[in-house]
């Protein structure tokens, strides 16, 4: 599913958080964003999953004015995302049942998700009793069942330690080879952007606008982000953060 920003501003009251934002983003297509804390990302995740409208400007999904929140543009949030009093496979079917998928279908779907993202023989334990990674794998099991042409990923993986995050990051990228959604990836992590996104945009400071976009598609990546060092000075550079000798120091505003 293709998305177009067309113009798009976003005001809360007084405070102006985007400033005239345009970009198509092809279907199929990963791209990420990233910049410093604050300055509007989940804004335009929040403002392409439908729960938010621009002050000015349009959305379009795959050509149509996007008028609200609908299954095919799935959003997926950092933690706590599972219902606790869910079991992992009630969680991951739950997604089917809202969309009046019969429920022994959709226990049988979701046991095979569980199955892709490595959490089979865990499906009838609740959340509190797996590892914060193996959440994040039943919440991409969650997002995937639906087959959403549209994924909206605020930091999923923000709260996990850099091992387990490589890993899941793994995970998603098979996850994304075979169901092929357009994805646009909010992430402070400019390495995990490097890996997985076609094209990544890097803000300014609020009210949010592109100081540069870094196109990536042509490449085929591992996590030795080696060739990717010069990119990834630039967009350190760009957010205010110097890398030298291995040590990062950040300017002062900065702030990812
Ligand atoms: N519903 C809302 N009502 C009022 N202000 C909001 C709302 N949503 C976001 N904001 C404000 O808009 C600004 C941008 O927030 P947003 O969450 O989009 O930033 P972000 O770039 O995703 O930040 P971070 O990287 O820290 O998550 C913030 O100042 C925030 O307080």
């Amino acid at each position: 599913m293709k998305l177009q920003f067309k113009n798009i501003a976003k005001n809360f009251g007084g405070l102006k958080v985007i400033e005239d934002f345009s970009r198509d983003i092809e279907e199929g297509q990963l791209v990420a964003l990233v910049g410093p804390s604050g300055c509007g990302k989940s804004t335009l995740l929040h403002i392409a999953a439908g729960l938010e409208k621009p002050s000015a400007g349009q959305i379009l999904a795959a050509g149509k004015p996007v008028e609200g929140p609908h299954p095919e543009r799935m959003l997926m949030f950092q933690e706590n995302a599972l219902y606790p009093w869910l079991t992992i496979a009630q969680n991951v079917a739950m997604a089917l049942e809202l969309q009046k998928v019969d429920r022994k279908q959709a226990r049988e779907q979701a046991f095979a998700w569980l199955e892709k993202v490595k959490l089979k023989g865990f499906e009838d334990y609740y959340p509190h009793q797996v590892s914060g990674g193996m959440r994040q794998r039943a919440a991409l099991a969650r997002a995937f069942i639906s087959n959403p042409k549209a994924l909206l990923l605020d930091e999923p993986f923000g709260a996990l330690d850099a091992l387990t995050r490589m890993t899941l990051q793994d995970a998603l990228r098979e996850l994304i080879r075979e169901t092929r959604p357009t994805v646009l990836l909010v992430t402070h992590d400019v390495d995990e952007a490097l890996f997985l996104a076609d094209r990544i945009l890097v803000f300014s400071n609020r009210p949010a606008t592109v100081l540069r976009e870094f196109n990536l598609a042509h490449y085929e990546k591992t996590h030795d982000l080696s060739d990717f060092a010069d990119v990834r000075r630039q967009i350190l550079g760009l957010l205010g953060i110097h890398a030298e000798h291995g040590d990062m120091t950040m300017t002062e505003g900065a702030g990812i």
